[in-house]
């Protein structure tokens, strides 16, 4: 397994730099087809790339924007990614995208995981995945013990899982590996000094107890303390 690690000298010239490259990657897909796909995290790290993407000088009415995973919670919740989604990268230039939804407040996260599914699978594969990492070595909410890791890990596993995990304060929905395995680009942001010894302390571990394993490969990780 083979990644390229960038380290940066402060968080905001790492949000710039992932920014402009995720925006050059989109632009790129643009000129071969009519609509791309990109996946972002939600949490706490990737707001202030979202700042600067949203501004970008693309078609975004030509993308479908989507969260690589959500928490099982309404929008009006601090805790809900598609909010922050809306509020952090759904604006500017990029209010143009279209948001293919990963919640459903009239259902339940295990029904919902397979209608969410059928209009998420006619736009993929994607064009560009951004993921975070817990220091447990999670990404998306493939996290470690999860219920359905090794289901949403496997070849044939479905574009969405509903997953519950002892790390995760509330059920979950997420892409599954081979889903966002399937991008063309993906790109991994971490921050801090215990991150960095988690993805170290990572190498050589199977992916059920280091998710984040399972989509390393020809991945970039975005580093900054
Ligand atoms: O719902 C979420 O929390 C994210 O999608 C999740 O996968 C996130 O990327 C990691 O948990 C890191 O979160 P932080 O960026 O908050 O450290």
């Amino acid at each position: 397994m083979s990644y390229d690690f960038v380290a940066y000298p402060d968080r905001d010239m790492l949000a710039i730099d992932l920014a402009n490259r995720l925006a050059g990657e989109l632009r790129q897909a643009l000129a071969h087809a009519d609509r791309v796909t990109l996946a972002v995290p939600g949490g706490t790290s990737p707001g202030p790339v979202f700042d600067d993407l949203c501004a970008a000088d693309l078609d975004w009415s030509r993308v479908d924007v989507l969260l690589t995973d959500e928490r099982w919670v309404p929008e009006d919740s601090p805790r809900s990614n598609t909010a922050l989604l809306r509020r952090r990268l759904l604006t500017d230039r990029a209010a143009a995208a279209r948001l293919l939804p990963l919640y459903r407040p009239d259902m339940e996260c295990d029904a919902a995981a397979a209608a969410l599914a059928e209009t998420i699978a006619p736009e993929l594969p994607l064009a560009v995945v951004l993921l975070g990492m817990g220091a447990d070595m999670h990404t998306a909410s493939l996290f470690p013990g999860a219920d359905r890791l090794d289901e949403a890990l496997s070849r044939d596993a479905p574009v969405l899982v509903p997953m519950r995990a002892p790390g995760a304060p509330e059920p979950r929905v997420t892409l599954s590996g081979p889903v966002l395995n399937g991008a063309l680009h993906k790109h991994v942001l971490i921050f801090g000094a215990e991150k960095r010894a988690a993805l170290e302390g990572a190498r050589g571990k199977p992916a059920h107890e280091a998710p984040i394993n399972a989509v390393l490969d020809g991945a970039v990780v975005h580093w900054a303390e």
